[in-house]
């Protein structure tokens, strides 16, 4: 099915009182039907993305267009957007029916109208018989599904969600991300979600988009993302890594921990310096002889589904396996992967540059035979 365009930043800067970049020529497309993620650690602009989105700022530079049409100076009032904030921001001395209509009252919907969209729009979330409640009556998770209501009932094309989950604790919160991602489902609207907890990312998203000091440092499908890390903050960010420093010998032929390994990877320059990249769940244990590293385990840790084992190379390398067998301190033990779980970056490489690199070597034409 061909997806349809609803959001796009044309490389949008975004300034507060002519101080830091907070954006940096950022430029992404956002597709109609999709969950996304915004990711990243505090500070690195999400929110500001969300309320160049919503109107509620303006960008210093740039483009921002919602379905074809450019929307930099359209009040948020006109942008067919609705966001859901963390604190939730619902009217305390109004009950949960008057909370959800809010909206519709502003827009002077009939009465008549307005009592059978809120119906329907906390049958959605499941709150149907709740009108009358105040909302301090409702637990953390009811008040976050009346905030959705409330979002929903105006039938918004995209909702934004900025870290709606963070006040909730941990066990409501998975709950929660089940009942979101489903909810989106359901709907088939875009969502746009902040998060800075990257397994929340990984479960929930079509498409996270990583930032970083302003700029979009990788955008992917979950798996693409973790797979494929582009550069040292994305591998270190989305999950455990170990994080080696290498030299590239030729295209598919990489050299770390003093040995030369054969690698996928290619379109980098002979002798070039790389950061190299091995999952801990993508090594297995076996003995010195037949492991591609030789190693002595530093420590042991059981983590209920793996072993988490701490383990130092001869160059003093240290590499964490995510292991079913276990290996006693102070073993020698070999690591084995295989040449697909290597992943060599270019140091400080951005997204555009990896792109333009893999399409001048034609991603996946050549094999490593
Ligand atoms: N109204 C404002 N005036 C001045 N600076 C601002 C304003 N809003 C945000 N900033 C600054 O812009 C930067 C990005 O803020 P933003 O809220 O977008 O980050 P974030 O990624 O959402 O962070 P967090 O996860 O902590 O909410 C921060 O350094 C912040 O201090």
């Amino acid at each position: 099915m061909e997806q349809k365009t609803i959001i796009q930043f044309k490389d949008v800067s975004k300034q507060y009182d002519n101080e830091t970049l907070v954006l940096d020529n950022v430029s992404f497309e956002i597709e109609q039907g999709k969950f996304y993620t915004l990711l990243g650690p505090s500070g690195c602009g999400k929110t500001t993305i969300l309320r160049l989105i919503a109107g509620f700022t303006e960008a210093s530079s740039g483009e921002i267009l919602f379905n074809g049409k450019k929307i930099n100076n359209l009040p948020p009032n006109k942008r067919l957007v609705n966001t859901v904030f963390q604190d939730y921001a619902l009217f305390p001395h109004l009950n949960v029916f008057e909370n959800v209509a809010f909206g519709l009252r502003i827009r002077k919907v009939k009465e008549k109208a307005i009592k059978e969209k809120v119906k329907q729009a906390l049958t959605f979330v499941n709150l149907a018989g709740y009108e009358n409640r105040e909302i301090s009556e409702m637990s953390g998770g009811q008040r976050q599904r009346v905030a959705i209501a409330r979002a929903i009932v105006n039938e918004p094309q995209v909702i934004l969600l900025d870290e709606p989950l963070s006040a909730l604790d941990l066990k409501l919160r998975t709950a929660m991300q089940y009942e979101l991602r489903e909810l989106q489902r359901r709907l088939g609207i875009t969502f746009i979600f902040v998060t800075h907890d990257q397994e929340e990312a990984l479960a929930m998203s079509d498409e996270i988009f990583v930032l970083n000091k302003g700029k979009i440092q990788q955008s992917g499908t979950p798996n693409d993302i973790y797979d494929e890390p582009i550069n040292r903050f994305v591998a270190d960010f989305i999950g455990e890594s170990n994080i080696v420093k290498g030299t590239m010998i030729r295209d598919f032929l990489v050299s770390f921990a003093g040995k030369e390994f054969e690698c996928v990877d290619q379109g980098l320059n002979p002798n070039e310096p790389v950061e190299v990249v091995i999952r801990p769940e993508d090594m297995e244990i076996t003995t010195p002889e037949r492991g591609k590293i030789h190693v002595t385990v530093s420590s042991q840790l059981f983590r209920g589904v793996h072993y988490e084992l701490m383990c130092v190379d001869e160059n003093s390398n240290e590499w964490l396996v995510h292991s079913t067998k276990k290996a006693a301190v102070g073993t020698e033990i070999g690591l084995h992967f295989g040449s697909e779980d290597i992943h060599v970056m270019r140091i400080g490489e951005t997204e555009e540059e990896f792109d333009r690199r893999l399409e001048s070597y034609g991603e996946g034409d050549a094999s490593a035979e």
